[in-house]
């Protein structure tokens, strides 16, 4: 049943467009397949509904397809749901109170569906236990960050409080947050840790002030020994969370309790962000997560091929990694899509079917980009006019954005430096050179622009 659901499922993923894909599929569950009967739960009454009208027939073919015979498909609501409602009305000790107890209708956490073992320590604590140290591959990209983590879990509360990470999409941040978790509660079983979405956040402060129950939130959150809270600049532009948040960071901090956070990016970057959280943020260690390296993306796609027992040739590896170069989540879908499209073909997998498989992704990913392009997005994101990219005028706030242009088009097109000068505004190549070296070097030794051009060239890549 299992392996039929992730067959289809990866089925559907090569179906629909990602956020379809997302919104429906990913969240739901199957349950189980007796006697030509196949349940699937989705996670509230709008899914259920929606998935019922949209992608019954397609589902039950796929499973027809699967069992050779006639299925009949039920759709229900998961039943984790109903089994949490207990715990909803029963008072729990003053100091357990959780915000998301409140509130039984609350939709679970994204990130938490489905992979969180039974064991009541574990629902409390929202620790995906499949996301630990060992199943996370290391490289240059993430070594420090692996490194700070490592050293956290051994000693909370001790070495860097907050530790903050920050990153692009799907780079594994997430990952690494619960694996300190689950380290930590290894080591110490009675420890309360919470990990919570910050986007959960909020609506938790929503919710206690709707019931003026800030003091349950308050004490909850100040009486945790670890908090480990993802994608902080969700809290960007609210203020009555960042005051909330605000006291449960210096109580925690107070009483030497781990604080470990994640953001798309570097504090001081993000948006609407109090003053006084950003330099509370930077007050411990902060480090970066970069895009994974042509050898680490080749190590994860050998790695996660594995756990799902089937070995990939190193061939195959390494032509997914040279072509899918953004993030880990991305090759996670794609080595997916392989896997599905090679069942359901009853094939090997070879470069070929790999090229197949991925017929959408990889020409997506060689679509030409040009200067122009890399002109108009520099210009949007340092907010300048794209007539500055080839005028002559040089003050620093146009200047640099040009350099990192000219530095990016080197990168990302074949033109050469003379043809790159010359859509600059006819600029000689050693102008285009000198940029070049210029931003090179600045990425080297400076983590933050090496950030801003990761932002950048994901952009451009789509
Ligand atoms: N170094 C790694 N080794 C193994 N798996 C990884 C690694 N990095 C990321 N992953 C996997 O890639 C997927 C995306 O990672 P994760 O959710 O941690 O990213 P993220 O940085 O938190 O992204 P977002 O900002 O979108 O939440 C997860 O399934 C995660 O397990």
């Amino acid at each position: 049943m299992e392996n039929f659901w992730q067959t289809a499922s990866a089925q559907l993923e090569l179906e629909l467009t990602p956020q379809q894909y997302s919104a429906w599929i990913k969240p739901l569950v199957a349950l189980d397949y007796e006697d030509g009967k196949l349940r699937i739960a989705a996670p509230n009454r709008f899914k259920l509904d929606w998935v019922k009208s949209q992608f019954a027939n397609r589902i039950t073919a796929l499973a027809c397809q699967y069992w050779e015979a006639p299925v009949e498909v039920q759709f229900v609501l998961d039943p984790r749901l109903n089994a949490k409602k207990p715990d909803a009305v029963r008072p729990a000790p003053a100091n357990q109170v959780e915000p998301g107890q409140l509130r039984p209708s609350a939709p679970a956490e994204p990130q938490q569906n489905l992979n969180i073992a039974n064991s009541p320590k574990r629902e409390q604590s929202r620790i995906n236990p499949d996301l630990t140290f060992d199943s996370f591959v290391t490289g240059k990209a993430n070594q420090l960050a692996r490194a700070a983590a490592i050293q956290v879990a051994n000693n909370p509360g001790v070495s860097y409080n907050p530790l903050f990470f920050y990153g692009g999409v799907g780079l594994g941040k997430t990952h690494l947050i619960h694996a300190i978790g689950n380290q930590v509660m290894a080591d110490q079983p009675g420890a309360r840790i919470r990990y919570i979405h910050a986007e959960q956040y909020v609506r938790d402060v929503v919710t206690a002030y709707q019931r003026k129950g800030f003091d349950d939130f308050k004490h909850y959150y100040h009486s945790l020994d670890m908090l480990l809270i993802d994608d902080i600049q969700f809290f960007g532009g609210k203020s009555r969370t960042q005051e909330e948040f605000f006291y449960a960071f210096e109580a925690l901090i107070a009483a030497k309790k781990q604080i470990i956070i994640t953001s798309d990016t570097y504090p001081k970057e993000i948006t609407g962000m109090d003053d006084r959280l950003i330099s509370r943020f930077d007050s411990g260690l902060t480090v970066a997560i970069e895009p994974p390296e042509l050898e680490m993306r080749v190590a994860i796609l050998l790695k996660k091929a594995q756990s799902e027992g089937v070995t990939l040739s190193d061939d195959v590896a390494f032509f997914v990694a040279k072509h899918l170069r953004s993030n880990v989540r991305e090759l996670e879908g794609a080595l997916r899509k392989i896997l599905a499209y090679s069942r359901f073909h009853g094939k090997d997998i070879t470069i070929d079917i790999v090229k197949e498989a991925l017929k959408d992704l990889l020409s997506v990913q060689n679509r030409q980009i040009s200067v122009e392009n890399i002109q108009k997005t520099v210009a949007d994101f340092f907010n300048i006019k794209v007539a500055d990219m080839y005028s002559k005028r040089r003050p620093a706030n146009i200047a640099r954005p040009r350099q990192i242009a000219m530095y990016l088009a080197k990168e990302l097109t074949q033109k050469s430096l003379p043809e790159i000068g010359e859509l600059f505004g006819g600029r000689d190549h050693t102008t285009v050179l000198h940029a070049v070296r210029k931003i090179a070097g600045d990425r080297q030794k400076n983590p933050e622009c090496n950030h801003e051009l990761h932002v950048l060239e994901q952009t451009l890549k789509g």
